[in-house]
């Protein structure tokens, strides 16, 4: 079937070459070029489509297609991917395996990492090879079910006998229980436990271990551990997120990962060189997540945009036609700023996975001092990220009206899974928190007349605008969040002070500060979100792009400022927040012929989005009936249910 026009006309009006685009928005011609070879590769393997729609299916069936897809898979790895390139792999299980999970999510993105950062030379001579070459499944079980927030509250223990030098592992209570790793419940047969180490009666605290669960012939769970799946979850079906329970389960001294830490075998403790280095797996998950809501934000985005234009309702001066939805003003209102989100969460993404891997080196080479830069920077990150992911998903999904809810669109789905990520790698409110404590802290720097010393990152913190000019363009709205961040900043550390300084805990005063605290940090945070995407458009060389993207940034820093008028009502007079908005306005109109071409060059196939609203053909209508009567309870004309309870209640109302 050919093309809808209506999708067609719209692509005719791009004004810039989509590869050209996918380029930027994937860091180079070479990865975007990569990108679209192995989505073609992929489509020629007939044992990648899904057997049947993802959606109709039940959980098991989910885990086992993924499995099913991942066996398939183990034959085509070296073919497809360059296997040393992360983002290679991560497209290629992108496209295969979609967004609802599966039982190798964990064993790449945190087991591997983990054994890279955390274990010894020697160790990883031992189990990084396997782990890559997928002779065994891991996963990482830290938190537990009484505590995941909290690790310094975590209950498993790991204790040092001295005698046989092992450690023996304990849950010593119902909430002890490892509770959510991801690949747990029936997959991974080995894992990285979160311990408290105890050396003669002393708690160390948390370390991590490597703990084989399952026996590697039979996959039978090993004397001593109760493992199993924690049930349905609110998304997320295709993994078997689990439970661990260990009793007296000894391990050798050796599984304690000892590149950072170490106990030798005389029982003695060696410490770390930072004392949160064991928490490097987190802050590698968290330095991705901007990218990876990103292209969820990005899959939403893809769908309502081009359902959007060849969805026809109502008339505007025509009346001889409906219009397509997108040239309302409030759809493009709901979807352009996302847009430009979209494309502002992927850019800082690379900035932080490259600041991430910078910092592992760093740290390998025993120099710490980047940890606690990169720590606060992902901590605002997530936490901003994922809540505007969620709430962009949300207005795509309203934007389908009533096809948006059905799961033909799949947008529900990608809404379940990308807010998920606003409670796991810490939840929200507390990783704000953590950024807080930075910001606070550079405030006292301040104040202790040490502006010097601030990184480049707090530096504005120190500074005074008092005025701005009218002739707004980028960098004076960059002005306008400064303000707005600083200020908010400001206010809340002295809140803070203030209330130590009336007699109060230190612990009572952050606690009765801490929304102005959020507040600060989800400031800060959406600073470096602007101050990212337009470094990052100054430095393109096509100039098609370019302008565009220029474009795009104009909504992004109108529709942004409008978000935060709260904040710099000290700033701006009401005239001036009128030109900003009428600024937004005149933005979505000149972003409006490039929107197709805009969510096209995110270049996500119809086979990773699973969507029948977003199909890049555009032929919605026709699909979206097959795709109805594929629905199981279209097998048959008459349902057992009806025949069973409706038809004898219908039979004896008649009586
Ligand atoms: C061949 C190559 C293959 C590779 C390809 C990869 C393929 C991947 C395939 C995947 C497919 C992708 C498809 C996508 C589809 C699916 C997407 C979904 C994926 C789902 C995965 C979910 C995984 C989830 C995992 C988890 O959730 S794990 C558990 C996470 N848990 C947490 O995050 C707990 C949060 N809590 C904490 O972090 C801490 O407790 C705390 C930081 C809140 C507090 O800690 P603590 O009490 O110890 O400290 P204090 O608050 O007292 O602070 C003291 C000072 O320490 C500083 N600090 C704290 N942390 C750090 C740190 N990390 N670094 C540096 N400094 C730190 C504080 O700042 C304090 O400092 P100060 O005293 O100066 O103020
Ligand atoms: C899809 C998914 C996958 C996951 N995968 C894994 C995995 O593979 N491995 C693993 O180990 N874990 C995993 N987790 C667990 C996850 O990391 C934790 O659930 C998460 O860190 C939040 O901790 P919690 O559940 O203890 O929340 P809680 O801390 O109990 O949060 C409840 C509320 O208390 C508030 N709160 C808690 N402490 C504070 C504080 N100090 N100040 C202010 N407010 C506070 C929170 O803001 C929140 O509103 C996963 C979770 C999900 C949802």
């Amino acid at each position: 079937m050919s093309e809808n026009p209506d999708l067609t006309n719209e692509r005719a009006s791009g004004t810039f070459e989509t590869n050209a685009m996918a380029a930027v928005i994937y860091g180079s011609e070479k990865f975007a070029q990569r990108r679209r070879e192995i989505t073609e590769a992929i489509s020629k393997i007939p044992e990648f489509q899904d057997s049947h729609p993802l959606v109709f299916m039940s959980r098991e069936e989910k885990i086992s297609e993924a499995c099913r897809k991942l066996a398939v898979l183990s034959n085509y790895w070296n073919s497809l991917i360059d296997t040393s390139d992360e983002e290679e792999a991560l497209h290629l299980y992108r496209e295969v395996l979609g967004l609802e999970g599966h039982p190798l999510a964990l064993h790449e993105t945190m087991f591997i990492p983990s054994l890279i950062a955390q274990a010894s030379d020697e160790q990883q001579e031992k189990w990084l090879g396997r782990a890559q070459r997928r002779e065994i499944i891991g996963c990482y079980a830290q938190t537990e079910m009484g505590h995941g927030t909290n690790l310094r509250a975590l209950e498993t223990t790991a204790t040092f006998d001295i005698s046989t030098r092992e450690f023996i592992l304990n849950s010593p209570t119902i909430t002890s229980l490892k509770w959510w790793p991801g690949a747990l419940g029936k997959s991974a047969n080995w894992s990285i436990v979160i311990a408290n180490l105890i050396i003669k009666e002393h708690n160390y605290g948390p370390h991590p271990f490597m703990v084989q669960l399952r026996d590697e012939k039979s996959h039978e769970p090993l004397p001593g551990i109760t493992v199993g799946d924690i049930g349905p979850k609110m998304a997320f079906n295709g993994a078997d997120n689990g439970f661990l329970g260990f009793k007296n389960y000894r391990i050798p001294r050796e599984n304690m990962l000892m590149r950072h830490s170490k106990v030798t075998s005389d029982g003695s403790y060696i410490k770390p060189p930072h004392a949160k280095i064991g928490y490097s797996s987190m802050v590698k998950v968290r330095s991705r997540m901007a990218m990876d809501q990103g292209l969820f934000l990005a899959s939403a985005l893809v769908i309502a945009v081009r359902y959007s234009a060849v969805r026809r309702q109502g008339y505007l001066e025509d009346k001889s036609r409906e219009v397509k939805v997108l040239d309302y003003q409030t759809q493009q209102h709901r979807l352009f700023p996302s847009i430009a989100r979209a494309y502002a969460f992927i850019f800082c993404g690379f900035e932080t996975i490259r600041l991430y891997d910078q910092l592992l080196i760093d740290v390998q080479n025993g120099n710490t001092s980047g940890m606690a830069d990169l720590h606060a920077l992902t901590s605002g990150l997530k936490s901003v990220v994922t809540y505007q992911t969620g709430e962009g998903i949300e207005q795509a999904r309203m934007a389908c009206g009533g096809h948006g809810y059905s799961m033909a669109s799949y947008i529900s789905e990608i809404y379940g899974v990308a807010i998920g990520g606003c409670t796991y790698e810490g939840e929200n409110m507390v990783m704000l928190l953590q950024l807080a404590r930075y910001l606070v802290k550079s405030i006292e720097m301040i104040q202790n007349g040490k502006s010097r010393e601030l990184g480049p990152m707090v530096a504005y913190l120190a500074e005074n605008e008092s005025e701005i000019d009218l002739n707004l363009g980028p960098n004076e709205y960059l002005k306008v969040f400064e303000y707005a961040a600083r200020n908010q900043t400001w206010r809340a550390t002295e809140k803070f002070q203030k209330l130590r300084n009336s007699g109060m805990s230190n612990e009572e005063a952050w606690n009765q500060a801490s929304v102005e605290l959020t507040r600060a940090s989800r400031l800060h945070t959406r600073l470096y979100i602007m101050s990212t995407f337009i470094n990052h458009v100054g430095s393109i060389v096509d100039q098609k792009v370019k302008g565009v993207l220029i474009d795009l940034l104009n909504v992004h820093v109108t529709y942004e400022v409008m978000d935060i008028g709260i904040y710099v009502q000290g700033l701006l007079s009401s005239n001036q927040m009128d030109l900003i908005r009428n600024q937004l306005y005149v933005s979505l109109e000149t972003i409006r012929p490039n929107a197709v071409s805009l969510v096209d060059s995110f270049q996500i196939s119809d086979m990773q989005l699973r969507s029948v609203l977003g199909r890049r053909d555009g032929n919605v209508y026709e699909n979206l009936f097959k795709w109805a009567k594929s629905s199981p309870l279209n097998k048959t004309d008459v349902l057992p249910s009806v025949t069973q309870y409706l038809k004898p209640m219908m039979e004896k109302s008649k009586l």
